[in-house]
């Protein structure tokens, strides 16, 4: 005798869905051809662990490919239409069989099954829009990255380049005016560079504020208070020291970080990017408080910046006290920075390394 299974049934305009009542199924064979579903399957259901077997034909015809799912505790069918449409009933005979009842889990009437398929477009369309979005902010920031890092190297390559030349030219004599050939150009670079603070401050790049912050605080100061602001210091060896340590790593940081925004890399610059920072930076800050140093008898003559006390005590605290507490705090941003860097060496040649195997 053929035992059939119980099946719960539902609809949609493209679908029809089967939950046959059937624990542990095995072997299950189902097809289905023009309008009629044959199903077999070993399993247990109403009547125990048996063979059990049904066939529907349905009130229209389906598409040939069956897709099911076994569960522990069911066997899931889906059938596809052959035309879109709903259906006023599951079987051509209008007497439903009697293994078959609505699947009131899923059961939708016709209304409720197209406000369904509106959500479901209405869903799809707000992803697309939204990945639309996200590709086209995601272009402009990798464009608006290229184009600063483009504009920075630039800068510094013709600051490293330009010094070079003058090096190899005029000898020695190249050191003591420096500030008058390069420091328009180092200006520039370096009040541009305050847009990497915003950048790491709204998450435009993945990096910390602090060490950037301290980055570009610190070699403005040096920049603008130290060098800009006495005339005596313009022609010091100093600046050279300075101006070419400075530059000298971002010759090869900025064209790493052009190259990150087409996720693409040479090994040899990431190297050098990650790795000539470690006797350039110790020796950066070294030249930055040879400048401080020497600025701080100037400030002291001259009384610039000073702080003007109350007439009552009718003197003003020089400038040049601020700069012993700018030395400690260099070394301060030294520790802070240098430490920042080597995690960031390390994380980059763990992540390659990773990567490799
Ligand atoms: C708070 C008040 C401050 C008071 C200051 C008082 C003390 C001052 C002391 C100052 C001492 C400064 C001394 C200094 O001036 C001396 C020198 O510079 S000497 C020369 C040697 N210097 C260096 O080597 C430093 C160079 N600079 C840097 O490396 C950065 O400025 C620094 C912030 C220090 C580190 O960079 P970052 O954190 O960004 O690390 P990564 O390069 O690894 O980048 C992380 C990820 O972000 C992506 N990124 C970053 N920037 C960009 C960009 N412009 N375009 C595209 N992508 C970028 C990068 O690709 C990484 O992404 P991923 O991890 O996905 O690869």
């Amino acid at each position: 005798m053929t035992l059939t299974p119980l099946v719960y049934w539902a609809q949609r305009h493209e679908e029809i869905y089967l939950r046959v009542e059937l624990t542990d199924a095995q072997n299950i064979d189902v097809h289905a051809q023009d309008n009629v579903l044959q199903f077999r399957a070993q399993g247990h259901g109403a009547k125990g662990q048996n063979e059990y077997e049904f066939s529907l034909e349905f009130l229209s015809p389906v598409k040939p490919e069956v897709s099911y799912k076994s569960t522990q505790r069911q066997v899931n069918i889906t059938v596809r239409k052959q035309q879109r449409g709903w259906w006023e009933r599951l079987t051509v005979q209008e007497r439903k069989p009697v293994f078959l009842a609505p699947d009131f889990d899923r059961w939708l009437d016709e209304s409720d099954a197209e406000m369904e398929i509106r959500e479901k477009e209405e869903k799809r369309n707000r992803l697309r829009a939204s990945r639309h979005k996200e590709e086209g902010f995601v272009s402009l920031k990798t464009g608006f990255l290229f184009v600063y890092n483009l504009v920075q190297f630039l800068g510094f390559s013709w600051i490293f380049v330009n010094m070079t030349v003058r090096l190899f030219i005029f000898g020695q004599d190249s050191l003591y005016d420096t500030f008058h050939t390069i420091s328009d150009v180092m200006f520039f670079c370096q009040i541009l560079a305050a847009v990497e603070v915003l950048n790491a401050a709204f998450g435009v790049v993945r990096t910390g504020v602090v060490p950037t912050l301290i980055q570009v605080v610190g070699r403005n100061f040096i920049l603008f208070i130290i060098f800009g602001s006495l005339e005596e210091m313009h022609h010091r060896p100093v600046v050279f020291f300075v101006f070419y340590l400075w530059s000298a790593i971002e010759i090869f940081r900025y064209p790493f970080y052009m190259l990150g925004c087409f996720n693409t890399e040479w090994k040899i610059l990431t190297w050098l990017r990650y790795t000539v920072w470690i006797p350039l930076y110790p020796l950066g800050v070294l030249a930055e408080a040879v400048a401080v140093i020497q600025s701080i008898p100037i400030f002291y003559e001259t009384k610039l910046f000073s702080i003007p006390l109350p007439k009552a005590i009718g003197t003003s605290i020089s400038f040049s006290y601020v700069l012993h507490v700018y030395l400690v705090l260099m070394f301060l941003g030294l520790f802070i920075n240098f430490r920042h860097l080597y995690k960031q060496r390390k994380k980059r040649f763990r992540t390659k390394k990773r990567k490799a195997n």
